[in-house]
C-alpha cells in the first residue's frame, strides 16, 4: 500500500447559517492514521462525511490516490470503508449473515473471512444470532467488523469506541494498530481518552 495517500485540500463545509471550517487541508500516507478532535458541533462528522463522499464541500477538493474522489467515485468506494454513528446493522439478519452482506457488497472475498473478523471483534459465538439481539456494545463491534470485512485500505470511523467496554476498546485499538502496520489509513474522531492508540496518530484539532 506504499503508493496509497489521501488529501484534503482546502476543504470548506457550511452548515444551516454557520460556516463549521475553511480552508481545512492535511495529507495521510500509508500507515497513518488521523484523529480529529474538538468539541460538539464543531464539525467532526460533517467533515468525515465529506471525507467518504456522503457530502459535498462548499469549496476544496478530497483526493484519493491524486484524484479527486468525485472524478471515480467506484474505485474510492472499493478502498474506502465508513462506519459513521449509525451502525447500519439489519436486525432481522444474523450476525453473519449481516457480514455476508457487507462481503457481497465489497470484495466478495472468501467466507472464512466472517469468522476471522467476528474472532477479531469478539462476537464469536454470536454469529447465528439475530442482530436485532445484541446489546449496543455487540451492535457497534458487528459494525466495526464490516471494517474488517471491506478489506479496504482506508478507514472513515466515527466515535468507534461509543458503547463499548474496555476490552471493546482495547480490542478496537490493538485492530487499529495492526491496520496501520499493515500500511492501511484510518481517519476517525473519539471523544474518549485512547488507551494504546495516542501515540499512533495524527492529531487534527477542529476549532469553533
Ligand atoms: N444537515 C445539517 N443541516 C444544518 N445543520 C447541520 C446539519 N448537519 C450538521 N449541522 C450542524 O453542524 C454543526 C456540526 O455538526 P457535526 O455533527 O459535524 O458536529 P460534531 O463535531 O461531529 O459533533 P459531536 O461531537 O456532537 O458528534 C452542528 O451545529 C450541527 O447542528
Amino acid at each position: 500500500m506504499q503508493d496509497i495517500v489521501f488529501e484534503a485540500d482546502r476543504l470548506a463545509c457550511i452548515r444551516g447559517e454557520r460556516m463549521l471550517f475553511d480552508g481545512l487541508s492535511f495529507r495521510l500516507e500509508a500507515g497513518h492514521g488521523l484523529l480529529v478532535t474538538g468539541h460538539n458541533g464543531c464539525g467532526k462528522t460533517s467533515l468525515l462525511r465529506i471525507l467518504c463522499g456522503l457530502s459535498l464541500p462548499e469549496d476544496g477538493e478530497v483526493r484519493w490516490r491524486g484524484t479527486d474522489i468525485r472524478e471515480d467515485r467506484s474505485a474510492y468506494f472499493r478502498d474506502m470503508a465508513y462506519i459513521g454513528h449509525a451502525n447500519g446493522v439489519k436486525a432481522d439478519l444474523t450476525v453473519a449473515e449481516n457480514l455476508r452482506v457487507s462481503l457481497a457488497l465489497t470484495t466478495g472475498g472468501p467466507m472464512d473471512l466472517i469468522d476471522a473478523a467476528l474472532d477479531d471483534v469478539g462476537l464469536v459465538g454470536l454469529a447465528s444470532e439475530p442482530a436485532g439481539a445484541l446489546s449496543a456494545g455487540q451492535c457497534r463491534r458487528l459494525a466495526l467488523a464490516r471494517l474488517l470485512v471491506s478489506r479496504a485500505a482506508l478507514w472513515i470511523v466515527d466515535e468507534p469506541f461509543n458503547a463499548l467496554d474496555q476490552t471493546g476498546v482495547l480490542q478496537v485499538e490493538s485492530l487499529i494498530s495492526r491496520h496501520l502496520a499493515d500500511g492501511g489509513l484510518v481517519i476517525m474522531t473519539s471523544h474518549q481518552p485512547l488507551k494504546t492508540l495516542g501515540d499512533s496518530l495524527e492529531q487534527l484539532r477542529m476549532a469553533a
